[in-house]
């Protein structure tokens, strides 16, 4: 297991921390297994529905309520990458209570928004496909954009501006990719 190495010497966003190789190619085949085995539903949102597909592990965010409710713990398998997550953001594994797992199918992709606010730090995993975070914010001259690599294996760690200012998206792909996103909740616990 590398260290993995940090993609840039300075950020190109304030509070966007990212590493790649935080798993090798073994753990990343035996987490899109079990990604796939962990009953994955498409993502909804009132009436619609994403071509995305996801599970809520530790808590569960309840978009109609605005509020979280607990979840089924963080299995066994996930406690190895969310060590490493939790070094990233430089906090302790058991800050990261929640974990969002996701299939992203062809075609699916994710839009522009911050992460909820019930939410506080934001740990990403990335595996199967390259993908790309576009990040904004608005300025008085228009979107301010910044477009960072998202390889298979690293992961990115969002806190103050990258995590409370700018909202991300991830655009469709053409092969599958999946992720693990770890999350504490605002206020501790
Ligand atoms: O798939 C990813 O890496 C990001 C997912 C994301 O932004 C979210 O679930 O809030
Ligand atoms: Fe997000």
């Amino acid at each position: 297991m590398s260290a993995g190495l940090p993609l840039f010497d300075v950020p190109p966003l304030p509070g966007l921390a990212e590493r790649a190789d935080l798993i090798d190619a073994a753990e990343e085949a035996a987490l899109i297994a079990a990604i796939d085995a962990s009953g994955l539903t498409p993502f909804r949102f009132q009436q619609w529905e994403g071509l995305r597909l996801t599970r809520s592990l530790g808590w569960h965010y309840d978009f109609a309520r605005g509020t979280v409710a607990e979840a089924a713990p963080l299995p066994e398998w996930l406690l190895p990458v969310r060590a490493r997550a939790a070094a990233l953001a430089g906090l302790p594994a058991a800050a990261l209570e929640q974990a969002l797992v996701i299939r992203y199918d062809p075609g699916a992709g994710i839009g522009w928004h911050r992460d909820r606010p019930v939410f506080d730090r934001v740990v990403g995993v990335s595996l199967g496909a390259a993908a790309a975070m576009r990040f904004r914010r608005r300025t008085e001259r228009g979107f301010e954009r910044v477009t960072v690599p998202l390889p298979p294996r690293g992961g990115y760690a969002l806190s103050g501006e990258a995590r409370g200012l700018w909202e991300h998206s991830i655009a469709p792909l053409a092969a599958p990719r999946w992720s693990i996103t770890f999350r504490s909740l605002a206020g501790g616990r």
